[in-house]
This record gives structure tokens, sequence and C-alpha cells, in this order.
């Protein structure tokens, strides 16, 4: 890996040759969405998985491309660790379900709730975390507001939280100085809360900034986001600071590159965010990643385990109208990477720089 290196990037009748379009089923209602849909790519090195959310715009979105490009065209780098620890992720459930989303992870030693849902109070957070330390009184305990909370509010909810045992708190607010805002409050009132930095590194013109700002502990990372699992390691490196890698709730293709980068990091000090393939009711691999005794394995099983059953691909297959929005956004994409890299977008094969920037 190296700053000088240069993507492939297929042309586009090859990357429509190998796309498969699918929409698979959740357990339960996390990010807003109940069900998500994936444009999955074939290559010739193995499966990748393009699935920007749906309200991302072309240029966010390319970026997933490119990682899908990388999985299924040039592979993964090689891992520096068998297995990957991950957490148990809890969406903005009442309290009441906790135990039951809880039980679809299997055994865990963490959990990361989410809390600052639209619509829902400090109440209900507080209602939640405390609901998973009863089933898990050991657990590292995490929260996630993506954001939702202004700077009072974080302090307020935070406040009511620290009690709980927090590992970290995630992106309590948007943007870097209101994180590094929250930081400087909670120091100052001596709530020992770490932050960390998950849309503030991810959805950023420059992933970095947030790390040049001294505005977080620890930076979450998603292979997706940021461009593919080598510019997440670059990102992870020129940071300097510990890294939790997340899914992007994907099918297990896409956790696959998730999990391929945890193996890779240099250190890797918390529980991974990989465990999302416990929401999904259904996959496209016959032997899906989710978590087994509070880890999912790297390495040569990884490869195999996230290779699409085509009678699953048929089975969870878009309709027609659906797989041309896909196409159509692939081609859009594509001619953003292309025109990031005029060099790049005929060849499949590396050579010199692709200067794509992750976000
Ligand atoms: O980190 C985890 O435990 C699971 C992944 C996760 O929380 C997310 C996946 C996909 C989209 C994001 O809104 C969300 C996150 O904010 O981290
Ligand atoms: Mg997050």
């Amino acid at each position: 890996m190296s700053c000088t290196r240069r993507p492939v990037l297929p042309d586009l009748p090859e990357l429509e040759a190998a796309a498969a379009v699918v929409r698979v089923p959740l357990t339960v209602r996390f990010r807003g969405v109940t069900e998500r849909e994936a444009l999955l790519l074939r290559g010739p090195a193995g499966w990748g998985e393009f699935a920007p959310f749906l309200e991302y715009d072309d240029a966010e979105s390319s970026r997933w491309l490119a990682s899908a490009v990388e999985a299924a065209w040039e592979g993964f780098p090689a891992p520096v660790r068998e297995r990957v620890p991950v957490n148990a992720t809890v969406p903005a459930v009442p309290a009441g379900r906790v135990p039951e989303v809880l039980a679809a992870f299997g055994p865990v030693t963490a959990v990361k709730v989410k809390v600052a849902e639209a619509g829902q109070s400090i109440a209900d957070d507080v209602g939640r975390v405390a609901a998973v330390r009863e089933v898990l009184p050991d657990a590292a305990l995490r929260v996630d507001a993506n954001g939702g909370w202004s700077v009072p509010e974080a302090v307020e909810a935070l406040g009511q939280l620290e009690p709980f045992g927090l590992e970290y708190a995630e992106q309590p607010v948007p943007g870097i100085n209101g994180l590094a805002e929250v930081r400087a409050l909670l120091e100052a009132r001596g709530t020992p809360v770490r932050i960390a930095a998950d849309e503030a590194v991810r959805k950023a013109e420059d992933p970095l900034r947030v790390a040049r700002a001294g505005a977080a502990d620890l930076i979450v990372v998603k292979a997706a986001p940021l461009g593919g699992v080598r510019r997440a390691l670059e990102i992870v490196r020129e940071a300097g600071l510990p890294a939790v890698v997340s899914s992007a709730l994907d099918t297990s293709v896409g956790l696959a590159a998730g999990v391929a980068l945890a193996a890779a990091l240099p250190q890797l000090p918390y529980a991974c965010g990989l465990g999302t393939g416990a929401l999904l009711a259904h996959d496209v691999v016959r032997s899906p990643l989710v978590p087994e005794g509070g880890y999912l394995r790297a390495g040569a099983e990884l490869i195999r385990r996230s290779e699409p059953d085509p009678e699953l691909l048929a089975r969870f297959a878009v309709e027609a109208e659906r797989r041309t929005w896909w196409i159509e956004r692939l081609r859009r994409c594509h001619a953003v990477l292309v025109a990031r890299d005029p060099g790049r977008g005929g060849e499949s094969r590396a050579d010199s720089d692709g200067g794509h920037t992750g976000t």
C-alpha cells in the first residue's frame, strides 16, 4: 500500500456485465429502513458490494464504487490477525425489545446502542441503554447518536448515560467543531466519555480534518464510504488515532471488506461494528458473516463465505425497474471516478497514482 498506488477501474460494459442487484429484508428497522438494496459485482478477485444509501449523491456514492471494485478486481491486503472481535448493534428499538435484538448476535463483549433517534427522548435512550446493561452487566457499552443531538443535548444526555459506563460516544453532534465543543465541555464537567467521529470522517471532504482538529478520541472507519480497504488503512495511518471498523449495513459481501480492513489494521483496540449481518433477515451467501462467539473470521474463510449463492441472488433479485435505477447509478458513479482521474476507466490493471480521495 502506498500513496502512489493507482486503483483498478474496469470499463463500464465490464462492470455492468458483472452486476447483480438484490434487496434483502432486515429483522428490525435500522437507520429508518427495513430492507437493504445492493448492487453486487463479480470480478476476477471475488465479489464487491456497491450499496450507498439511496439518498446519497453520486460524488459520495462513487467512493462506495471504488470500494466494490477494489474487492472484486484487486482483492484485499494481507491480514495481520485471523479473527476480528465484533460488537452487537442495538437499533433505536423500545427497551422491551433489547433482549431479543441482543440474542441475535450471540455472546459479545461490546454493544453499540443507537440513541438520539428523531421523535425519541433522552429518557428513551436511557431506558434502552439500561436494558442492555441489565442483559450484559460487563459488556463495553457505546452509544451512537449519528449527530442527532445539539451540543447542550449531548452534554445532558451523556451526563445521564455515563453512569452506565460508556466506552465512547459516537458522533453525538454533527460536524467537527461540534464534536470538539462537546469533548471540551464533557472534560470541563468531569464526565469521562470518549468521543468517536463517524460522519465527521466518512462524509467529510477531508477525512483527516477531524484528527487535525483534535475533535475526537477515536475514529470510526467503514471500508465502502471511505473508498475501499486500502484507502481506509491510509486514513487510519494518517489520522494517528485509534480506529473502530464498522459496517455500512452491508450483506456478507460488503461485510467481508470491513472484516478485511479490521484484519489488516496494525492495531485493533476496539470490537468492530461488523456484526450487523445479524440484523439481516436474509443474506445472499449460504453461510452469512454473523458473529460466532463474538468474532468474525478473516483470511481464506472470509473470501469463501462471502461468495454469493446463485440461487439466493436470484431469489433476492430486484425487479427490472430497480435494476435499471442501480445500473444508472453505477454509470454515473463510474463517470465520477473517471472524471476524478481521467487516465482511469478503460483499463483493468493498476499502474500509477489514482488520486481518488475518500471521505
Ligand atoms: O457500528 C455498528 O455497530 C454497526 C453499523 C452502524 O451503526 C451503521 C451502519 C450503517 C450506517 C450508519 O448509520 C451506522 C453508523 O452510524 O455507524
Ligand atoms: Mg455511526
